[in-house]
């Protein structure tokens, strides 16, 4: 394989559209390690392919092709080219020193990118944190110190800095900050929403500090960014904040002139934003790393997102239920937003959105295994083959079977029972309706970021409302089962999954297709759930499917 490399002389810049860049997921993987196009004094290339390594190394803007006759590459300069792509590191690829120097390596093993770099707190520092208010609410002032959560926090951070040979002092301001504030709580016994948000922000304030720093101690130049300073606008739904429109040209314009005037790798915090009107640090929801890193990357017009976790890309079913589960190559926005919305962990709820609306492909991939390809998310895939994508369980649903109590044809039935919701901001999930009956289950999440006792009182208000103008059944402990696929065979997906059902001696309680077509939703009981995705699994990824053409004509 023979492979030309032209960087252009006279405009100092990579061609745009590099067939190394489009090639970096397949088996005949280029792997250049230590190319630093935004250091331009020392630039060492390697290239791995075909068992042959060559070397180019750079000394002030020139290139000296060490093997002539494979590498054709003519001369190089300052990198004046925009920002070309996001990668979002999640907190298990981030979750010590070895992994933050592997993380290094891996960003400069893609040479022709230059990259903005969104990170997440450190390992479980997220959980950590909010379990340390949470105690900090009843264990006294004085014994907030002794907190083990926060012992684990601040030695974690020490740590890891010191093992990067980076000054720990990035890190002392908030650790005092946060020991501060863990007395605050504990005074006040405590924890506000607006409190949790402000709480956990010091995981992936802490994270991209000493990223950066180690970035730039090893000669990478790297700028540190908290979202919440550059324009991450949101609503002020402290805990699940909405990302406002006005953040889209706030953060290009920060990143751009920064990144124009004075080129460094930007290491933005995941997660985070700041309210409108409270301008407090708010936080985008569990995961919500995701959904920075996909605003970025419209906000950019970037060309690609890149989301690295520690798997193989968007699985089967989740890993956990089914560790046979297998990575899934392709899928389009509206399979992964469904995918992500019904509960697989792997991908924020929110976070396809904006790389739909700009119509910028996302690749899940694996940092412990950067050589697995990866799912790519783009708008459109290949659908021809394609029958179920991916199962996905959301457990602990609560369900409603509402009855008319009113006759036949009573108009205006559904409105009403929509309307109860809407007054009490309670979303609803999936819904099957007949003229005078409606089944639905309650979005969990929603009902999760509230206390307790308040989503008791609350679903019994629910009831109540609802018992003015209708039966109500409440049915809690209920699992949705999502199969997200191709619904142009939904015949056969249903035949097949009600075959596994029958045979499991599972009943099935509500069906429901969705109106984006690839989602097909079963709700059954918490504790049948499990093994049915297990079952279904095995029936749709495991056992030869009669060939499509034959299933279509059958059709
Ligand atoms: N369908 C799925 N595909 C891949 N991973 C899944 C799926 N469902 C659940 N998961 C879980 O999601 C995890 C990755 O998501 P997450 O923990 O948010 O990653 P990160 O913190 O690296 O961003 C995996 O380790 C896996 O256990
Ligand atoms: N640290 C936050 C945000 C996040 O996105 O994390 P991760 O990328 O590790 O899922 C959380 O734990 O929710």
């Amino acid at each position: 394989m023979s492979v030309s490399l032209r960087f252009s002389g006279s405009s100092h810049s990579f061609p745009k559209q590099n067939s190394l860049q489009r090639q970096w997921a397949s088996p005949a993987l280029l792997s250049f390690a230590a190319f630093r196009p935004w250091n331009s004094s020392c630039i060492s290339l390697r290239r791995c392919c075909e068992s042959r390594v060559f070397k180019v190394c750079c000394q002030g803007g020139n290139v000296d092709v060490v093997q002539r006759n494979e590498f054709e590459a003519i001369s190089f300069g300052e990198a004046e080219n925009q920002l070309t792509c996001v990668m979002k590191f999640g907190g298990s690829s981030v979750a010590s020193a070895e992994r933050m120097r592997e993380v290094a390596d891996l960003i400069l093993s893609f040479p022709n990118e230059r990259p903005v770099i969104v990170l997440s707190a450190m390992g479980k520092t997220t959980n950590k944190l909010l379990l340390a208010g949470e105690k900090a609410v009843s264990c006294g002032v004085t014994n907030v110190e002794a907190l083990e959560e926060l012992f684990f926090i601040k030695d974690l951070h020490y740590r890891t800095a010191n093992e990067l040979g980076v000054d720990r002092s990035i890190v002392d301001g908030h650790l005092e900050v946060l020991e501060q504030l863990l007395k605050g709580i504990s005074m006040m016994k405590e924890l506000t929403l607006r409190t949790k948000d402000y709480l956990v922000s010091f995981g992936e304030c802490m994270s991209t500090r000493i990223f950066a720093a180690y970035l730039n101690k090893i000669g990478v130049k790297a700028r540190q960014y908290d979202a919440f300073e550059i324009g991450f606008i949101t609503t002020d739904d402290f805990t699940n904040a909405d990302i406002l429109e006005a953040t889209f040209p706030a953060v290009a314009k920060r990143l751009n002139d920064d990144w124009f005037s004075d080129p460094a790798i930007p290491i933005v915090t995941g997660f985070l934003g700041k309210g409108w009107r409270s301008g407090a640090i708010t936080t985008l929801g569990r995961g919500g790393s995701d959904l920075t890193a996909t605003t970025i990357g419209k906000a950019l017009g970037l060309r690609e997102i890149q989301v690295w976790k520690d798997v193989d890309g968007v699985l089967t079913c989740d890993p956990n239920i089914y560790p046979q589960a297998e990575p899934v190559p392709y899928l389009t926005f509206d399979e992964a937003a469904e995918l992500a919305y019904f509960g697989a962990q792997v991908l924020h709820p929110q976070s396809m959105r904006p790389a739909r609306e700009g119509d910028i492909p996302v690749r899940v991939k694996n940092s412990y295994n950067p050589n697995a390809p990866g799912t790519l998310i783009t708008r459109n895939r290949d659908m021809s083959k394609a029958v179920l994508t991916s199962i996905v369980l959301k457990r602990n649903v609560t369900m409603l079977d509402i009855v008319s109590t009113r006759m036949l044809g009573q108009f205006g039935f559904l409105a009403k029972v929509f309307s109860i919701f809407e007054d009490l901001g309670i979303s609803v999930d999936v819904v099957a309706t007949s003229e005078v009956s409606i089944s639905l289950t309650l979005d969990p999440s929603k009902l999760w970021s509230r206390e307790l006792i308040q989503q008791a009182s609350e679903l019994d208000h629910v009831v109540e409302e609802l018992e003015k103008i209708a039966v109500v059944n409440l049915l809690q402990h209920r699992s949705i089962i999502s199969l997200i696929g191709n619904v142009q065979r939904s015949s056969l997906i249903l035949e097949k999954a009600f075959r596994v059902l029958r045979t499991s001696g599972v009943n099935v309680q509500m069906i429901s297709q969705g109106a984006s077509k690839v989602n097909i939703s079963l709700i059954v009981n918490d504790n049948e759930a499990e093994q049915c995705v297990r079952a279904l699994h095995s029936t749709f990824f495991e056992s030869q499917l009669p060939e499509l053409d034959q299933i279509d004509s059958a059709y």
